[in-house]
């Protein structure tokens, strides 16, 4: 695992290199999602595999990126999934972005991630690690040295509220509980990144991110798993819960690779308040 995090911190130094320096134009192709990719999700991509494929404790890895799990070491024991680029669509207009890695041992399922680590772009490269703890790292620019800077925990209940998917075609409950949410005096925190959207309500020490399932994608945007599973691991080992509005998200299998579900990321006060509208509700 360490073997893992090590191989990380290099792989972030590299892409932040890369969002400084490469192209930030468009390529003609779509990802596995029928997202259109940037120039800067390729070259992520290709830096991501390039070290994980050297890490023996890897046995295979997959990104939202590519079609298929590439294998790496046939001894590893860890697969690897991971978002090398989140929120790409945001470089152009210099907003922070982010790179998402779930550790899973025996196969991807929720319930088999083990460890999860997100780094994020911003004025400052910062990366969060997921084991029994949740802890946050800073870079060191001088030496590109991840120092450790504190332990994270959410509070209980917190005040901001980071609401996703298109309003238009949000169902009348989830609109209603959004409102609520707001007229309790929640302010609004989302860029369209989810690693900064979840990192800030991560520090504020709560709140809600929600990017629920609408009227055109019953099935929500956000991967399980280069996206959603490692969330859901990093909130609960924090002190939250993640559910998809009626089960707990690390309960949840795959039936393909690039998989979406509705999901919710919180402290325990707005994700209880999301299982109530979502058991009473009918779509
Ligand atoms: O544009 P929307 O619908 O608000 O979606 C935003 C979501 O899409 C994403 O950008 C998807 O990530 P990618 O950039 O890796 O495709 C999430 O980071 C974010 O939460
Ligand atoms: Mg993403
Ligand atoms: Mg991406």
């Amino acid at each position: 695992m360490t073997e893992i995090i090590n191989s990380i911190q290099k792989i972030a130094v590299e892409i932040k290199d890369a969002i400084k320096t490469k192209d930030t134009g468009k390529v003609e192709s779509l990802n596995s999602s029928g997202d259109i990719q940037v120039k800067l999700d390729v070259i992520s991509d290709e830096i991501v595999e390039r070290h994980l494929l050297k890490t023996s404790s890897v046995i295979e890895i997959i990104s939202e990126e590519k079609e298929d799990a590439m294998p790496a070491n046939p001894n590893g024991k860890y697969f690897v999934a991971y978002d090398p680029l989140d929120g790409s669509s945001l470089i152009d207009v210099d907003l922070s972005v982010g790179s998402i890695f779930g550790i899973y041992k025996g196969g991807y399922s929720g319930e088999n991630i083990v460890a999860a680590v997100y780094i994020v772009y911003g004025p400052r490269v910062e990366m969060v690690v997921a084991r029994d703890t949740v802890e946050l790292f800073r870079l060191n620019e001088e030496t590109n040295e991840f120092e450790f800077v504190k332990e994270l925990r959410l509070e209980e209940k917190g005040k901001i509220l980071g609401p996703g998917g298109t309003q238009k075609y949000w169902y009348p409950y989830h609109k209603e509980m959004i409102d609520n949410f707001f007229k309790d005096g929640y302010r609004l925190r989302y860029s369209g990144g989810m690693v900064p959207d979840l990192h800030q309500i991560l520090l504020k020490g709560g709140g809600l991110f929600a990017y629920p399932g609408t009227e055109d994608k019953p099935k929500g945007k956000l991967r399980k798993l280069f996206e959603v599973f490692p969330f859901a691991y990093v909130y609960n080992k924090a002190g939250g819960l993640a559910v998809d509005g009626k089960n707990d998200l690390l309960d949840l299998d795959i039936d393909g690779y690039h998989d979406t579900t509705p999901c919710f990321f919180g402290s325990n006060y707005e994700i209880k308040k999301v299982l109530k509208t979502y058991e009473g509700a009918e779509k």
